[in-house]
């Protein structure tokens, strides 16, 4: 089967893009596709699979498949490369408009001209904080801020959000030092999340700077996660490390993003977008 993709990233968070205005894959198909063009020796590399699709209720849909083939509800730096690719390809007129996500509809507004979108503005809607939200086991529906977290023996500070996917942040001392490899694929799968989640340390630099590194739900290591760095910001004003309606710049490995939480509850995220590979993937 010859499927045409494009290759593009957010900060390095990179994911094989396949255009469904154009393309029809069985829907029993898509998690074995989704790991097949990830893999970096076997298919093209990438963290997954994302499908610009068509939408009756947004401009365009977007869908996330893990590199393990999981499906995610949302994710932040595929918005961005969505936005970028519906405006180029000229699948919306306007520079600000609605994408559907399983997580619900988001609003994106591009930067540049139908030649080149460089950067793009995500509204990532309200964050959800209390347990069942998340999902987190446990029958209160108080926030999880900075509560006790103990895993393999380690005494963490769990503070939980929910972007629409779920996020799991720690803050510590020296982002260097924090334990991504070790705790990441343990957390990531821990009985206490039933969806799993995705796993942020964060260091604090001041209150407007974040150090981020993530371990993602299906994925793995990341160079970035939009929507964790969502979640670390608005875990930063929740512990007082940040204020709100202040943009804070999100250090992640691969680049920068900046992110307010608004006062009107919103999160947004601005930050760029990049096309790396035009192709088709022969897949058996
Ligand atoms: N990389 C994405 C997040 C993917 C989330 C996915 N790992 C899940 O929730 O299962 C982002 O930029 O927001």
């Amino acid at each position: 089967m010859k499927i045409p993709f494009t290759k593009m990233h957010g900060l390095g968070n990179s994911y094989i893009y396949i255009n469904m205005f154009e393309e029809h894959i069985e829907e029993e198909k898509l998690s074995k596709l989704a790991i097949d063009v990830a893999n970096k020796d076997t298919g093209i590399g990438s963290d997954g699979l994302i499908l610009i699709e068509p939408s009756k209720e947004a401009a365009v849909g977007m869908r996330i498949f893990n590199k393990d083939g999981s499906e995610g509800k949302t994710c932040g730096n595929g918005l961005r490369c969505v936005a970028k690719f519906a405006y180029e390809n000229n699948l919306v007129k306007e520079k600000t408009f609605l994408i559907e996500t399983k997580a619900g509809n988001v609003t994106a507004e591009v930067h540049g001209t139908h030649q080149l979108i460089d950067e793009v503005t995500v509204d990532m809607g309200e964050p959800s904080l209390n347990r069942k939200a998340i999902p987190m086991i446990g029958e209160d529906t108080s926030q999880i801020i900075s509560e006790n977290f103990e895993v393999s023996h380690h005494p963490l500070e769990l503070t939980a959000v929910s972007m629409g996917n779920p996020h799991a942040v720690f803050f510590v001392e020296n982002i260097e030092e924090a334990p991504l490899h070790d705790l990441g694929p343990i957390i990531t799968h821990d009985h206490r999340f039933p969806e799993g989640v995705n796993v942020e340390f964060v260091e604090v630099v001041n209150e407007t700077e974040l150090h981020f590194r993530v371990w993602e739900r299906g994925s793995g290591i990341t160079q970035a996660c939009g929507t964790g760095a969502c979640a670390a910001v608005v875990a930063a004003v929740l512990n007082r490390y940040a204020a709100k309606d202040q943009v804070v710049t999100v250090h992640l490995s691969g680049g920068d993003l900046a992110i307010r939480w608004a006062t009107d509850n919103h999160v947004w995220m601005k930050g760029k977008a990049q096309t790396t590979i035009e192709g088709t993937f022969l897949w058996s």
